[in-house]
């Protein structure tokens, strides 16, 4: 399976990196391609560095202003014009999304596959590794949307949380 993820570009303390070194190695040792941002920054490149130790394909999909930053190991690397591009491309190379921990970049990858799958212009599964209750206000703010009509399909069908990384492969595979 491609597996695009979604995370931090920052360097992040042990809470963080350890369940996504586990998620890293699982993905790796299960066969799967690793589909993202294509940098060696912090998280995106702890995670880079997991699924290729583990046996994990790696594909890389980078921006022209930050391809200073790319990962030397991938196995193909592909640089876009812009974020928009980039986005599109990600998606597009992807059977599955996963979203770890992340900021601002995060947030924007995932809410436009959220958006697009809301108008049914894919159908892929997007699961969130809920680290530490990381995303807990957002997946509060996103059921009080379920929950007063403001989503035209269910919260259920747009994404799944889990709590552990093994939850992760679980919910794709469901
Ligand atoms: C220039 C610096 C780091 C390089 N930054 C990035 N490189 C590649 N991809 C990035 C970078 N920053 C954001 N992204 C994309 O957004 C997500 C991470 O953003 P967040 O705000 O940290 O959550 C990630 O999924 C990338 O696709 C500084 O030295």
């Amino acid at each position: 399976m491609n597996i695009c993820v979604f995370c931090s570009a920052a360097p992040l303390d042990d809470r963080y990196t350890a369940p996504a070194s586990e998620f890293a190695r699982l993905l790796g040792e299960g066969g799967h391609t690793l589909v993202w941002g294509g940098s060696n920054a912090g998280l995106m490149g702890e995670l880079a560095d997991g699924v290729k130790a583990a046996g994990g394909r790696l594909v890389g999909i980078s921006v022209e202003f930050l391809k200073h930053k790319a990962y030397e190991g991938a196995d193909e690397l592909v640089t876009t014009a812009d974020l928009a591009e980039r986005k599109a491309l990600l998606l597009s190379r992807a059977d599955a999304v996963v979203v770890l921990v992340g900021g601002l970049g995060t947030l924007d990858e995932v809410t436009e596959v959220l958006e697009l799958k809301k108008h049914a212009l894919h159908d892929k599964p997007v699961v969130v590794l809920d680290t530490e209750g990381f995303y807990a206000g957002l997946r509060t703010q996103m059921e009080r949307m379920d929950a007063e009509g403001f989503l035209p399909r269910p919260l259920a069908e747009l994404i799944g949380f889990a709590d552990t990384p093994a939850q992760v492969f679980e919910r794709l595979k469901a």
